[in-house]
């Protein structure tokens, strides 16, 4: 299995060698270079499954020889043995014909933990066996980088710094990244917004100097293999609603397009998938763009679903490249249009991005109305991204097909907004009971990419 840039510029490489680069050199995502098939009976087979076996099948393909059937084995269960759910991902019942995929029982309560919990047993099995130490920098607007750093926390070969956007986080998501005591972690406060902090990153990967100097690796959803673990659990739930003699749709909570990017793949892998909804808030520029085909950036607006106040989408690239049939020089020029501001995709694209993808926005106040409704008429408390999805969906569902909205974190992340909403406030469990109590360690940067690129040299020096 190779892996190939979006931009057509960089070298091919192999699932780990891809896994450790993160950015393509040549500013483009990894892909697949042709994407494995499941056949009905390959999908049928995964009834009855454990997560774990399910999550081996779907995988393996993508994984070439990089690790063994064994090790690949092992370290899929040690991803998933400290979720606090027998099921992994559960599904329930939220109306008839609606169900809400529950992605928030692993360590830090969001759906990174699917993906982030097995790249770090990835990364350290493949960075033991090459006797290499990597510098790990990511940018979060709350979940990747709480993940990211539950995932590399106290791991020898690695040091994790996180950009998240001053401000811009709930409580709860600051505390998870600045309270771990462990010296190989630091969180990097950053005068901006979650655009910002990514921009900053792909610009230290774009900075070859510093990129080979501090060997630097990444672990937001540039990674392909966050994208490949996030593909699991759109089999392993549309199998329990009766795929592949069964339909499904699902709507996902949008914001840099990984997660909706993953059912995409699992869809192009053979998954029987009718719709892929986008759902947004208040930052909408997928939702416009699938209106108009204009694919433009606007102002970044603070709201009560903070994880997705992103207006640009890192994965919308990789979309792009398959609706241009993969011809990276036209990837290229539109994201250098995109440096200027925006660009127009073109008929043919936009007609073949909307045979898979719907899309809708939720207001602030949709949001807040939705969580008071799931809470009164089915006992569900939603997080606020969660919201924002049941509320798309229920715009776009069609009676006769299984809905399936993602419920991307856990309420307790943001709690001000569920109580606002609700009257209830969500109580984090037993095990983070004293998240509130313990010290944080953070530094305030500046949005400058010399200042940080010194500040993370001198810190992996010291
Ligand atoms: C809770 C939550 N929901 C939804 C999203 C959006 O997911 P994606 O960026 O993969 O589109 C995020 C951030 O990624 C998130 O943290
Ligand atoms: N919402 C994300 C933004 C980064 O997303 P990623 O999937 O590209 O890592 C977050 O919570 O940080």
């Amino acid at each position: 299995m190779k892996y190939i840039s979006t931009r057509g510029r960089a070298p091919e490489l192999s699932f780990e060698e891809a896994m450790l680069s993160g950015l393509a050199r040549d500013g483009g995502l990894y892909v697949p270079a042709e994407i494995p098939q499941m056949s009905r009976a390959d999908i049928a087979a995964l009834a009855g499954l454990s997560y774990e076996e399910s999550a081996f099948r779907v995988m393996r393909p993508f994984v070439g020889d990089s690790f063994t059937d064994e090790s690949f084995g092992d370290i899929i269960a040690r991803a998933y043995a400290g979720f606090g759910h027998g099921a992994r991902a559960p599904l329930v019942q939220l109306a008839p014909n609606h169900f809400l995929l529950e992605l928030f029982h692993g360590p830090t309560l969001a759906f990174k933990d699917f993906a982030m919990q097995l790249i770090g047993q990835l990364f350290e099995d493949a960075l033991k066996r090459r006797g290499e130490r990597v510098t790990i920098v990511g940018a979060t607007s709350g979940d990747t980088g709480s993940a990211a750093i539950e995932a590399f926390r106290g791991l020898d070969a690695v040091d994790v710094f996180i950009l998240f956007p001053y401000g811009r986080v709930s409580e709860v998501q600051r505390r998870q990244m600045t309270t771990p005591a462990e010296a190989n972690v630091h969180a990097l406060a950053v005068d901006g917004n979650f655009d910002d902090c990514q921009a900053r990153l792909k610009d230290m990967f774009n900075h070859f100097d510093f990129r080979d100097a501090v060997r630097l690796a990444g672990v937001n959803s540039i990674n392909w293999a966050r994208v490949l673990a996030q593909v699991v659990y759109y089999f392993s739930s549309a199998v329990s609603l009766g795929a592949p003699d069964r339909k499904v749709s699902f709507t996902v909570p949008t914001g840099n397009f990984g997660d909706i990017f993953a059912g995409y793949i699992a869809k192009r892998m053979g998954l029987p998938i009718d719709r892929l909804v986008i759902a947004t808030n208040q930052n909408d520029i997928l939702h416009r763009c699938l209106s108009s085909g204009d694919y433009r950036k606007g102002d970044v607006h603070a709201s009560i679903s903070p994880s997705m106040d992103i207006e640009v989408s890192s994965n919308f690239e990789r979309a792009l490249f398959d609706a241009y049939d993969r011809d990276g020089n036209a990837i290229g020029q539109l994201m250098d249009e995109l440096g200027q501001g925006g660009f127009n995709v073109s008929q043919g694209a936009l007609q073949r991005l909307r045979e898979h993808f719907d899309s809708g926005r939720a207001s602030e106040a949709e949001t807040l109305a939705t969580i008071a409704a799931a809470r009164k008429t089915m006992g569900e408390l939603l997080c606020p991204h969660s919201a924002v999805g049941v509320k798309v969906a229920e715009e776009h569902r069609d009676p006769a097909t299984p809905m399936i909205t993602l419920a991307t974190a856990h309420p307790a992340k943001f709690p001000d907004a569920v109580e606002k909403a609700s009257g209830q406030r969500p109580g984090l469990p037993q095990r983070m009971a004293d998240l509130y109590e313990r010290a944080e360690r953070v530094t305030r940067v500046p949005n400058d990419l010399a200042a940080l690129e010194t500040h993370i040299r001198e810190k992996i020096a010291s």
